[in-house]
């Protein structure tokens, strides 16, 4: 559904892009994640035909992505910025009979679809108020019900839920995971790995202009795997448990931790079921077996470098 070829964007001397190759099949949602700076707004502007690329191609559902289809491939698609724009006097309503009217929707079907995409995004009960007096997450939320007015089959989401509280975050993911269920292509940016991962059934990580991996977390965690950390508790004898622990094979180190036991694993020597196998056959009571799931960090910041240009 979406895909770039070689896709390449220079300023100047500055490379912005470098032969970026993505490839977004119909229905998915596509984390893409990188440092500020990587070429994530820049890509997203040239599928969304408001930059034209230095050399190579993006296509939208096979329709080159150029002048000659930018109006077909704007009917397409809807796109978020990362900015919201001012609006004075303007209350909701009004704003998104605006933008239907840009696209061409008039007379009852118009009133039915602004309806429809306040239901959508939960701002039904916001219709009377002043666009400019709604809070970020509710501002974001509009800009997604802006581009939903169309109905069309693919989002492209540059940081949405940047500059959102905690609440107003899981509000935003909540809708995207509706609107991923809906059967929208979904290209969503962050910086933030962790906040794309149980979002998104694909990820792609860019740094400096290039893609340094592409495919689900679990392929991520795989391909960076080093040191696997988990958190044990059992009901009594933790010190006990602790030697023990520390004593088994590709067990790199084990501590105690307020109430309980961090412990770093060798990759591939031992894992979660030969932990809690040990300490059950010892007589141990578990409490606690998690794995930490900072390692998609871990494994973000052994991908890239830390560069940012
Ligand atoms: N109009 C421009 N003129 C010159 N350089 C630019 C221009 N737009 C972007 N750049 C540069 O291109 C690189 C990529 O920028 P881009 O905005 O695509 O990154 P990003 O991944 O979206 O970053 P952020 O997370 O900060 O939005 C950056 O080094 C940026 O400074």
């Amino acid at each position: 559904m979406i895909q770039t070829i070689n896709l390449t964007k220079r300023y100047g001397d500055l490379m912005a892009l470098a032969n970026l190759n993505l490839e977004i099949e119909e229905g998915d949602c596509f984390g893409f994640i990188g440092p500020n700076g990587a070429g994530k707004t820049t890509t997203i502007k040239i599928l969304a035909t408001l930059l034209k690329p230095t050399w190579g191609e993006a296509r939208i559902a096979g329709l080159s992505v150029g002048p000659v289809n930018a109006r077909q491939v704007r009917s397409l698609i809807g796109y978020v910025p990362d900015y919201f724009g001012s609006y004075d006097d303007m209350v909701v309503q009004e704003y998104l009979e605006f933008f239907a009217a840009a696209y061409d929707i008039h007379g009852d079907k118009r009133k039915q679809v602004v309806h429809d995409v306040l239901d959508l995004t939960d701002l039904s009960y916001k219709i009377d108020a002043e666009v400019n007096s709604l809070s970020r997450g509710m501002q974001q939320r509009l800009s997604v019900a802006r581009v939903l007015l169309h109905d069309p089959k693919v989002l492209l989401l540059d940081e949405p839920a940047s500059g959102l509280d905690p609440r107003a975050r899981i509000e935003m993911r909540e809708l995207l995971k509706e609107l991923h269920r809906m059967g929208k292509t979904i290209l969503i940016s962050s910086h933030i790995l962790l906040e794309l991962a149980d979002l998104c059934n694909k990820v792609g990580i860019i740094e400096q202009g290039q893609l340094r991996f592409v495919g689900t977390t679990d392929e991520l965690l795989e391909r960076t795997r080093g040191e696997r950390v988990l958190h044990v508790a059992v009901a009594d004898r933790m010190q006990a448990a602790l030697e023990l622990l520390k004593a088994m094979p590709g067990v790199s180190s084990a501590e105690l931790q307020n109430s309980h036991i961090r412990l770093a694993l060798e990759a591939d020597q031992t894992g979660p079921a030969a932990i809690a196998q040990q300490l059950v056959q010892q007589g141990y009571a578990l409490t606690r077996l998690e794995e930490e799931k900072a390692n998609l960090e871990t494994a973000f910041m052994r991908l890239t470098k830390g560069l940012v240009q």
